[in-house]
Order: structure tokens, then C-alpha cells, then sequence
């Protein structure tokens, strides 16, 4: 089996030719598996300071399960919001969303940053960065249906609100490419590490 990779705007262009570093911001519907091809790639390219795998901060206790984050309370989000601490923010599924703002410095240094988006978000991702691709992750509904089930970090009234929520896609002047994860995770996973060493091509 192969994963289906479409590519939009002319799929990506390396860091390199950008003239240094980028953000791949990974967006999908809840179930995809953005983390767990994230988490696939992060093992390939351990030790290789050339990505950076940002840990995003989000009102969600910090031993939830599911990708490593920094786990706040909402006051505690709030203020640092208030201070600047995030070049992104968001809501979604009741919670708070912050990227940090070193990614920027990172970026600037040169380094290929991945981040876990939101489809909703995503112009708050182009505002923020100049040098951008979008990396989404699908997979078929009755796969994510099945996946939410199993992972059990959400109950059924927040599995059924994750399954239907199907934020509007913007339109965006900047690289695109669709990776189907409803087979096996090494197939996407695959994918998506050889979409990471086309972005650092020489
Ligand atoms: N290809 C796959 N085959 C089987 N199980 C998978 C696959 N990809 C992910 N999973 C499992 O499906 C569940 C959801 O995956 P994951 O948490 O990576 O999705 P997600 O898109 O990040 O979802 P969310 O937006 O809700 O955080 C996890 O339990 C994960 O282990
Ligand atoms: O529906 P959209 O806007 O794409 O994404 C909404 C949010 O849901 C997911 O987070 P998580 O599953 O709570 O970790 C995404 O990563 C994003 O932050």
C-alpha cells in the first residue's frame, strides 16, 4: 500500500532555497493521526538539530495521554498569552492552544520547525510565518471513529463533537501537501519523512 500524497501550490519548496529555515504546521481532523506521524518522523530524525519538533502549550492536564505537551491551567494560559509567550494561539474542543514564540528564533536560526496546527488557525499560521507548508494528515471517518475509541482520552460526547467538527479549509498562497494515514503508520509515516528530507534538500 502507498499513501496518497497530492500536492497543491507545487507541494514543498526545501528550506534551503527559502534561504533557511520554515515551519511544516501538520493540520487534520481529530483521529488522523498528526501525532502519531509527527511521533514517526521525530524517531527517524532523533538527533538531527537540522528539525525542531515544537511542544505546544494547551490547557489539558500535561499526563492526558497523546502527544507531549505543556499542560497549563486557563488562568495560567491566559497570562502568558498576555505576555506574549505564543506566535500562535487558538481555541478548539474547549481548549487553549499556544506554539511558542522561540519557534520563531528557531526558524530564523535556520531549522525546519514542525508544529501541530489546526485547519482553523491556519491563517494565523501564514500571518506568523513567512516561510510556511501545510502538511495535512486524513484518514477515513470510520478509521478516525474507530482510533478515537481505542486511544480513550476523550469520552463519547467529546469523540462525536471531534468526529463532526470539519473547520473550512482557507484558501492559502502557500505549499500544500495531503498525506492519507488510513492504513498502516509506517506507510504515512514514511510519507511524511520523505517530505521532511525533501524540505532540507540541497
Ligand atoms: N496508521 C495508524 N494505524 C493505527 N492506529 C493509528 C494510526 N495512526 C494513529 N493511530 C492511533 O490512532 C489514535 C489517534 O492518533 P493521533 O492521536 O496521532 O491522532 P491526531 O490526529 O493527533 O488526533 P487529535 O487531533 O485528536 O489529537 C492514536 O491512539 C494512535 O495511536
Ligand atoms: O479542527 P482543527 O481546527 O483542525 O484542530 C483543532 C485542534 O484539535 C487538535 O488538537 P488536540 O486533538 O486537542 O490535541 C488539533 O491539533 C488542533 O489544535
Amino acid at each position: 500500500m502507498t499513501a496518497a500524497v497530492e500536492t497543491a501550490a507545487g507541494g514543498i519548496t526545501p528550506a534551503t532555497e527559502l534561504g533557511g529555515g520554515m515551519v511544516i504546521v501538520v493540520v487534520g481532523p481529530s483521529g488522523a493521526g498528526k501525532d502519531s506521524v509527527m511521533a514517526h518522523a521525530a524517531r527517524h530524525f532523533a538527533g538531527d538539530d537540522r528539525f525542531v519538533f515544537a511542544r505546544r502549550v494547551i490547557t489539558r492536564p500535561a499526563d492526558a495521554g497523546g502527544e507531549a505537551h505543556i499542560g497549563v491551567d486557563e488562568a495560567t494560559f491566559a497570562r502568558m498569552k498576555g505576555e506574549g509567550a505564543f506566535c500562535v494561539a487558538w481555541e478548539a474542543h474547549g481548549l487553549c492552544y499556544g506554539v511558542p514564540a522561540k519557534v520563531q528564533a528557531e526558524v530564523e536560526q535556520g531549522r525546519v520547525v514542525l508544529v501541530n496546527g489546526s485547519r482553523q488557525a491556519l491563517p494565523a499560521f501564514v500571518a506568523a510565518f513567512s516561510r510556511l507548508t501545510v502538511v495535512t494528515i486524513t484518514a477515513h471517518a470510520e478509521v478516525r471513529a474507530e482510533r478515537l475509541a481505542r486511544r480513550g482520552r476523550e469520552s463519547g460526547d467529546a469523540i462525536a463533537g471531534r468526529l463532526e467538527r470539519q473547520p473550512r479549509m482557507p484558501e492559502l498562497p502557500v505549499d500544500g501537501v495531503t498525506i492519507d494515514n488510513s492504513g498502516p503508520l509506517e506507510v504515512a509515516g514514511t510519507a511524511f519523512v520523505d517530505l521532511l528530507a525533501r524540505a532540507v534538500a540541497r
